[in-house]
C-alpha cells in the first residue's frame, strides 16, 4: 500500500484521504476500508486517468457553496469542480456570467481545508487582479503578483498566508519588461495544488487573442513547480481552439467539458445594423432605446483610442438634455455620463475610470478591448460596437458583459458598409507577419555556428575513438546524433528588435515555436541581464591582478584585442557567452564576479568595498541551442516558420472577412428600427450563427461552401491596384530619395504606407508625414509589398 501511495499524485490523495479517513481520529483501517482503499488504487492507477468514476459529491463540498452564497450548483459547475477534487486537469467552456470562477474557489477553499497547500490562478489582465481578490467569497484569502510589482512588494505579499495566488502569466514565465519570473523556488511556496488557467483560450495559437508566454506557461508550471492538475477556464473557444488548449492542459478531446460551447445567454437580444454615419452612436443615446438603457450602464467598444475619446464626447453631448432624474443611481447622482478608456492612459487614470464604472459612478464607459474582460458588474444594460469587433471571439467575450443579472440587455454592432473597419483590423495581422529573409537572420543568431565539430573531428583523430556526444535534447531522433551539446546563449532583446524590426513578443513567440517544435530546436531559458560591465577604480593594474586570481576576468580581457586590452581598467562583455566558452556554470560565474566587489574585513568586522564595480545590463533572450546546424536544416526551421506565419495570417485574414460578411448578413440598413423595438428573429439568427461559429470554426460564417481563397482575403474591401499603381510607385521613389539614410524593405514601405508602426520605423517619427502613413491603406499589402520590392530594387540598381 505505501508503495502504490507513492504512485499517485498528490491531487489524488485528497479525494483518497476523505474517503479513507472522515475524520482525524478514525486512524484505524478496518478490513472493509483497506479493501475499498485499494480498490479505488487500483482504479486510479490502471485506468486512464479521464476514465475514472467521479466520486459522488460529499455534502462538505455542498457546505461550501451554502457558505459562498449560492444555494445550488449552476449547469457545468459541480462536475468541473469534482473533477478538479478529484486531481483531474479539466477545461470548462462555459458562457461568460455563468459562473466560472467558482470552479477554482471552491476547491481552493477545500484544498487550503484539508492540507498547507496553494491555488495558482493565471489571469491575464493585471488591471483585474485587484477586483478579483477582492471580489472573492468570503473565507478565501488571495495575493496577487504580477511583474508591475517590485521585488520587495512581492515578498511583502507571499509572506502573508494566502489560499490562491493570482499571477499573470508573464510573472509566471519571466518576459516583458520585468524580465524574470516573479515566482519564487518551488521549495519556497507550499505545495501547488493545482494551477487555474483563466481566460484558457489564450493558451492556443489559433485564438484571437494569443499571448506568446501562455505558449510556455504549462511547461514552466509543470517543470518549475511540478504542477500535475490543471483547470482551464473559458467562454470563447471554438472546437479547434478547445483541442489546442487541451493539449497544452495534457488531457485529450474526449475529457474537455463543456456543456456549452458558448452559446450566447438567453437575455441578450442582440442586432447589427449598417450605418454611413459613424456617429450614430451617439443618437442611440437619445433614442427610447438608448435612454432606457442609460438607467443601466452602457459599454461602447471602439477600435481606436482617438474614437474612444471623440465618442465620449458624442455621448456627453446627446445626453446633457436629458432629465437628470434618469441618471440617478442610489439617490446620487453619478460623477461622470461618459469616459473614455484605452491603453494609452496612465495606469492610474484606467485605474480611476473603471473603479467609477464599478462603483456606480461612471454611466458609460467607451473603451478600447483594453476595457471590460472579466469584470463582473451585473447592471450593465447595453454593450455597443462602434465598429466590427476584431473576432467573433471578442465580440462574444464582450457581449458579455452586458445582463450579468439575467435581465434583458440589447448589445448592437454599428457595421460600416463600406468596409472601413477592415481595413483598420487587416493592418494589426500584417503587423506582425515576416518575410524570409528576417527568419534567415534570426535562425542564423540564434545558431550562430560553433567549432564543437572541427574540435570532435580533431579527438577522433587523436584518440582514434568514435565518441558519442550526447544531443541536446533526449527528444532529437537516434538518428540525429549532435557533436554539438548545445550553447548556452543570450541575445539582447533590443539589438535583436532593431536587427529584426520585429516587436519583442513577435520575436519571443518565434522561439517559443522553435523550443516546442518536435525535434526542441531549442531550449529557453528565464530572460537574464548578459551585459557584463567591470570597472576597477584602481586603475589598469588592479584589472591585472584580478585577472591573475580570477579565470573568468582572465578571459574575459584575453578576448579583448591586445592593444584594446592594454592600459585599460574596465572591462565589457557577454557573460553567458563567455561562461559557455569556459564550460562553466553561467550562475556560478556571475557569482564569482559580484564577489569581486567585497573582501573580508580584518578581524571580524563588515566586508569592505575592493574598488571593483560589477554590473549587469542588456535584457537579453536566453537559451540553449545548437552551433553545428547544417544549411538544410536551417532552411528547415525557417521554412517552418514562415509557414507557421503565413498560416497564421490566412487564417486571421479568412477570419476577418467571414465575421464582417456574416454581420452583414443579419444587419439593418441603418439603426434606426433596432432602437424602435427589438427583433428577435434576425437576433437569434445571430445568435444561431454565433454558436455554430463555436462548433465549427471560419466556415459555419460563410453563406455557401467555405473555400480559403488567399487573394480574395487580400484583396477583399481593397482599390484596384491598376488605378493606383503609377501614384504608388512615384511615392515609394519619393519615399527613398528623402530617406536615403534609411536601408527600406519592402515590408517597411509597405507597413508606412498602411500606418503600421514598427520598431525601425515608429509611428512616432514616420506618422508625422503625412504624405506616406497610411496613404493607401485602400490598397491591399501584398500589393503594396510586392511594388515596393520591386522599386528598391529598380532603385538600388539605378
Ligand atoms: N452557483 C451559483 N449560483 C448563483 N450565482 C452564482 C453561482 N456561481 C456563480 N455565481 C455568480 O455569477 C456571477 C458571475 O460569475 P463569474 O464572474 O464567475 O462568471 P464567469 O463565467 O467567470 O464570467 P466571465 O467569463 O464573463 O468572466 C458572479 O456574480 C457569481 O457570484
Amino acid at each position: 500500500l505505501p508503495f502504490l501511495w507513492t504512485l499517485i499524485p498528490a491531487q489524488l490523495k485528497w479525494p483518497l484521504l476523505l474517503e479513507a479517513f472522515p475524520g482525524p481520529q478514525q486512524l484505524v483501517l478496518s478490513p472493509q476500508r483497506v479493501a475499498d482503499v485499494c480498490s479505488v488504487l487500483f482504479l486510479f492507477i490502471c485506468v486512464p486517468a479521464d476514465v475514472v468514476f467521479l466520486a459522488e459529491t460529499p455534502s462538505e463540498v455542498f457546505e461550501t457553496l451554502t457558505q459562498f452564497g449560492h444555494h445550488a450548483f449552476r449547469p457545468g459547475q459541480e462536475t468541473a469542480i469534482m473533477r478538479i477534487l478529484c486531481g483531474l486537469s479539466t477545461l470548462v467552456v462555459l458562457p461568460t456570467g455563468m459562473g466560472k470562477s467558482l470552479c477554482y474557489q471552491l476547491p481552493a477553499f477545500l484544498y487550503a481545508q484539508r492540507s498547507c497547500c496553494i491555488t495558482l490562478v493565471v489571469s491575464p489582465l493585471v488591471s483585474l487582479m485587484d477586483d478579483q481578490v477582492s471580489g472573492l467569497p468570503l473565507g478565501l484569502k488571495a495575493v496577487c503578483v504580477h511583474s508591475n510589482m517590485t521585488r520587495k512588494q512581492r515578498e511583502t505579499v507571499m509572506t502573508g498566508r494566502a489560499q490562491v495566488l493570482l499571477l499573470s502569466p508573464e510573472a509566471v514565465v519571466g518576459t516583458g519588461a520585468g524580465g524574470f519570473s516573479c515566482l519564487p523556488p518551488a521549495a519556497r511556496l507550499p505545495p501547488v495544488a493545482f494551477a487555474c488557467i483563466d481566460e484558457a483560450h489564450c493558451l492556443s495559437q489559433w485564438a484571437h487573442n494569443f499571448r506568446p508566454c501562455y505558449l510556455r506557461l504549462c511547461k514552466v508550471l509543470r517543470e518549475c513547480l511540478g504542477v500535475r492538475c490543471f483547470l482551464g477556464l473559458t467562454a470563447t473557444a471554438t472546437r479547434t481552439t478547445a483541442r489546442d488548449v487541451g493539449q497544452h492542459l495534457g488531457i485529450p478531446e474526449e475529457a474537455i467539458f463543456g456543456t456549452h460551447l458558448a452559446t450566447i445567454p438567453p437575455n441578450l437580444q442582440l442586432s447589427v445594423s449598417l450605418d454611413r454615419d459613424k456617429d450614430q452612436v451617439g443618437s442611440y443615446h437619445a433614442s427610447p432605446e438608448g435612454k432606457r438603457q442609460v438607467l443601466g450602464s452602457i459599454f461602447v467598444y471602439c477600435n481606436q483610442r482617438d474614437e474612444t475619446v471623440h465618442v465620449a464626447a458624442l455621448i456627453r453631448t446627446c445626453l446633457q438634455n436629458l432629465p437628470v432624474s434618469l441618471f440617478l443611481f442610489a439617490g446620487r447622482l453619478p460623477e461622470a455620463v461618459a469616459e473614455a478608456y484605452h491603453a494609452g492612459l496612465s495606469a492610474s487614470e484606467r485605474r480611476r475610470v473603471q473603479r467609477a464604472f464599478m462603483q456606480g459612478r461612471l454611466r458609460v464607459v467607451v473603451a478600447t478591448v483594453a476595457f471590460g474582460m472579466g469584470l463582473d458588474r451585473p447592471d450593465v444594460r447595453a454593450v455597443l460596437h462602434h465598429g466590427l469587433p476584431g473576432s467573433i471571439e471578442s465580440y462574444v467575450q464582450e457581449i458579455g458583459r452586458a445582463g450579468r443579472d439575467g435581465l434583458p440587455a440589447h448589445c448592437h454592432l454599428f457595421l460600416q458598409p463600406q468596409g472601413d473597419d477592415l481595413r483598420e483590423l487587416r493592418r494589426h495581422i500584417y503587423a506582425d507577419t515576416v518575410d524570409y529573409l528576417t527568419l534567415k537572420k534570426l535562425v542564423h543568431r540564434v545558431f550562430a555556428p560553433c567549432t564543437c565539430s572541427k574540435l570532435l573531428q580533431k579527438l577522433q583523430v587523436l584518440v582514434g575513438l568514435r565518441i558519442r556526444v550526447p544531443s541536446l535534447s533526449h527528444e532529437v531522433p537516434a538518428s540525429v546524433d549532435r557533436a554539438c551539446p548545445g550553447h548556452e546563449r543570450a541575445l539582447s532583446v533590443q539589438q535583436m528588435v532593431e536587427a529584426l524590426d520585429m516587436r519583442e513578443e513577435a520575436i519571443e513567440t518565434l522561439l517559443c515555436y522553435l523550443e516546442l517544435h518536435p525535434r526542441n530546436w531549442l531550449k529557453l531559458l528565464a530572460p537574464t541581464f548578459a551585459a557584463c560591465h567591470l570597472k576597477c577604480y584602481g586603475g589598469p593594474l588592479q584589472l591585472q591582478a584580478l585577472a591573475k586570481r580570477c579565470p573568468p576576468v582572465a578571459v574575459g580581457l584575453a578576448r579583448q584585442q591586445a592593444a584594446k586590452a592594454k592600459g585599460r581598467s574596465s572591462l565589457d562583455f557577454n557573460v553567458i557567452e563567455l561562461a559557455d566558452s569556459m564550460g562553466c556554470d553561467a550562475a556560478l560565474v556571475r557569482r564569482t564576479l559580484n564577489q569581486l566587489q567585497w573582501e573580508a574585513a580584518p578581524g571580524k568586522g563588515a566586508p569592505r568595498r575592493t574598488g571593483v564595480l560589477v554590473e549587469f545590463r542588456d535584457l537579453s533572450f536566453h537559451m540553449q541551442s545548437p552551433g553545428d546546424l547544417t544549411a538544410i536544416e536551417q532552411d528547415e526551421i525557417c521554412d517552418f516558420l514562415h509557414q507557421r506565419i503565413q498560416a497564421r495570417e490566412r487564417g486571421a485574414l479568412a477570419q476577418l472577412r467571414a465575421t464582417f460578411q456574416a454581420f452583414q448578413r443579419v444587419a439593418f440598413p441603418n439603426c434606426g428600427p433596432c432602437m424602435e423595438h427589438a427583433d428577435e428573429e434576425r437576433s437569434e439568427q445571430l445568435k444561431i450563427l454565433l454558436t455554430r461559429y463555436f462548433e465549427e470554426g471560419t466556415p459555419a460564417l460563410f453563406e455557401g461552401p467555405f473555400r480559403e481563397d488567399t487573394e480574395q482575403d487580400h484583396d477583399f474591401g481593397q482599390a484596384r491596384l491598376q488605378d493606383w499603381e503609377s501614384s504608388i510607385c512615384s511615392d515609394i521613389r519619393h519615399l527613398l530619395s528623402i530617406r536615403q539614410e534609411e536601408k527600406f524593405s519592402g515590408r517597411a514601405v509597405a507597413r508606412i504606407f498602411h500606418g503600421i508602426g514598427s520598431p525601425c520605423y515608429p509611428a512616432e517619427v514616420y506618422g508625422q508625414d503625412r504624405r506616406f502613413w497610411r496613404k493607401y491603406l485602400h490598397v491591399s499589402f501584398p500589393s503594396l509589398l510586392c511594388l515596393a520590392t520591386r522599386e528598391i530594387l529598380a532603385w538600388k540598381q539605378a
